[in-house]
């Protein structure tokens, strides 16, 4: 998508959204499940944001995190969620509820949780607007139609008045944007928006978001296990595991020089390039552990090929890793790599973390 000098010309000024040591845990009736553990990231305005990692990596409780939807037994334990330079969790009830599909709105993976079978498309985008935006009557209408054409929907003046189910999967996810930008948001959370849908339309949606981002300035936080998703949409990529970012940087360095073992397997199992027809990918074997308890050693180790004894009594920290064009950070014991592995690991173990920019 956009060039590095677009991005690093954006990334100046605040950030639209900062989570800053963001902890996110589960207390079932067996374990304390820390979905998500101290993890940090910023967004701007008009920059798009990956997650990605595997299922159960803790992307979509960070999503809820941030919207204060976490259901008990999860609780919120630690950090700041700072938007428009106000932290988030010292916001009522009822703020987050004007916040949520007012100037943050989210899309998740199966429209037909946003949409309500009972009314028809545009009664719903109304509603939407009504609230939000406080209109009504025949200015409503033309304005849900109006939006209804902005995300590609044909034939709006007639389908504003159908049901979700007169409409297929990619119209409805179509649908259920226009609804979400009825609001007028800032920041768009989507949660594996297209992972339901077939290469072509996914294709289209990804084309449809980066429209509209340009559009409008939006700040996009885009959640996806699909690198190769990731590489049609990021500016910047934060890569999670188990509850934790391991690596973070522009996407078109994480692709080409990826340094936590993690993210370099994950890039291996892209499919395409290279594979015959039937041929195998390399995928990483085993599964994300749950994160059910303090992570004094590395969560990725038991997976890793690169592992060696350090890796289960020291916890890797983020560190710069970055060869000069733009922030990157892995947390991984073989870093830095200038170093001797002796002098890395003391790095991690005495949290004396280099590297200036926390981004
Ligand atoms: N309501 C809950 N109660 C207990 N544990 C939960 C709950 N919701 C999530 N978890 C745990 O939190 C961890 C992270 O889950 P999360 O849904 O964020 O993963 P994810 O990265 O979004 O995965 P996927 O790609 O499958 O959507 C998992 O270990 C999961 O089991
Ligand atoms: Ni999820």
């Amino acid at each position: 998508m956009s060039t590095e000098q677009a991005t690093e010309s954006r990334t100046k000024g605040e950030p639209l959204l900062s989570v800053e040591n963001l902890r996110t845990a589960f207390y079932t009736d067996k374990e304390v499940i820390r979905a998500v553990d101290g993890i940090s990231f910023d967004i701007y305005r008009g920059e798009t944001v990956g997650i990605v990692g595997e299922s159960g990596s803790g992307k979509s409780v960070t999503a809820r995190s941030i919207m204060r939807l976490v259901d008990t037994p999860g609780r919120i334990e630690n950090g700041r969620i700072m938007y428009d330079g106000e932290d988030l969790l010292d916001k009522s009830p009822k703020q987050m509820r004007a916040i949520r599909g007012g100037s943050i709105a989210m899309v998740f993976q199966d429209p037909l949780t946003s949409l309500n079978p009972v009314y028809t498309v545009g009664n719903q985008i109304k509603e939407a607007l009504r609230l939000h935006r406080g209109m009504s009557g025949s200015e409503a209408t033309r304005e849900a139609i109006d939006l209804l054409e902005a995300v590609g929907i044909p034939d709006a003046h007639r389908r504003v008045r159908e049901y979700p189910h007169q409409f297929s999967g990619g119209m409805r996810q179509r649908a259920v944007i226009a609804m979400a930008l009825a609001c007028d948001p800032e920041l768009l959370i989507c949660d594996e928006p297209t992972t339901a849908l077939d290469v072509t339309i996914q294709a289209q949606i990804l084309e449809l978001l980066e429209e509209l981002q340009e559009e409008r300035d939006l700040g996009i936080m885009f959640i996806t296990h699909d690198m190769g998703v990731i590489a049609e949409i990021a500016d910047r990529v934060n890569v999670m595991y188990a509850g934790e970012i391991i690596e973070s940087a522009p996407v078109v360095e994480l692709f080409k020089s990826p340094k936590h073992p993690y993210t370099q397997g994950l890039l291996n199992s892209i499919p395409g390039q290279g594979l015959e027809d039937g041929e195998r990918l390399a995928t990483i074997e085993g599964d994300v552990p749950t994160p059910n308890e303090d992570p004094n050693y590395c969560r990725f180790a038991p997976r890793c090929p690169k592992a060696f004894e350090e890796c289960d009594t020291v916890h890797p920290e983020p560190v710069d890793v970055s060869d000069g064009s733009g922030p990157h950070r892995a947390a991984c014991l073989l870093y830095p790599d200038d170093v001797s592995t002796e002098e890395a690991v003391a790095v991690h173990r005495n949290g004396e973390v280099r590297g200036g920019d926390t981004r």
